[in-house]
């Protein structure tokens, strides 16, 4: 089975990756495989420019083609945060619980109209002697008064998604994995999925 290392060290973005790339017939390894790689700075002011940094910077630790996932919650009620900072928005030790509850902090008192959002997804490709590539794709969404469900990771509990009636995180792998950010951006390289892995130009 071909491999693809995905440059995360996030084990629900591993887990998803490990589903949606399984049914494409690729094997995942993350960087959870392998503890001594370095962490890369995410100093980008887009979700590309840092899915970018991370994989040229993994491509070249590696010396072979990596995908990198930079991903995070878009709020129109808080301007678009927390953005590209979602993961440490409430502090460096990136706990999803406290980003969850500084979030709904912030809009304590917006009605549910208001509380739109969308969850981003960008997916960067890159390869020693390749132009890299970027993908994009996003999930569109209500942020809920209180965390609701147990399933996926990160702000799932909080984001309504109306077409289901139910939070992300209401939502079993398999249904999350249908509709995600995630799952679209990787949509976006099934036709070049056969040149991705087998490194053809
Ligand atoms: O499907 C998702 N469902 C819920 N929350 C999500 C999702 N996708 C991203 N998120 C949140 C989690 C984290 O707060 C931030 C990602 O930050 P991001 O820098 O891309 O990932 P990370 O630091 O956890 O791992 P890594 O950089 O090693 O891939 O957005
Ligand atoms: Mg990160």
């Amino acid at each position: 089975m071909k491999q693809v290392i995905i440059a995360t060290k996030n084990a629900g973005k591993t887990r998803e990756f490990q589903a949606l790339l399984g049914k494409r017939g690729v094997e995942v390894k993350s960087l959870l495989d392998f503890p001594d790689c370095p962490d890369v700075e995410e100093t980008g002011s887009t979700f590309a420019e840092n899915a970018i940094l991370k994989a040229e910077a993994m491509a070249r630790y590696f010396n072979t083609m990596v995908i990198a996932d930079d991903s995070g919650l878009s709020i129109d009620a808080l301007g678009g945060r927390p953005g590209v900072y979602s993961a440490r928005y409430a502090g460096e030790e990136k706990n999803d619980q406290k980003n969850i509850a500084k979030v709904l902090s912030e809009l304590e008192g917006v009605p549910f109209a208001k509380r739109t959002a969308r969850f981003h997804c960008a997916l960067a490709v890159a390869a020693p002697g390749r132009r890299t590539t970027v993908v994009e794709g996003t999930c569109e969404g209500y942020i809920t008064e209180k965390p609701q469900g147990e399933n996926g990771f990160g702000y799932d509990p909080i984001f309504y998604i109306p077409q289901k009636g139910k939070t992300m995180a209401q939502l079993s792998a398999e249904e999350k994995n249908q509709i995600s950010h995630r799952a679209k951006a990787l949509e976006k390289l099934d036709k070049q999925w056969d040149e991705i892995i087998n490194g053809k130009e």
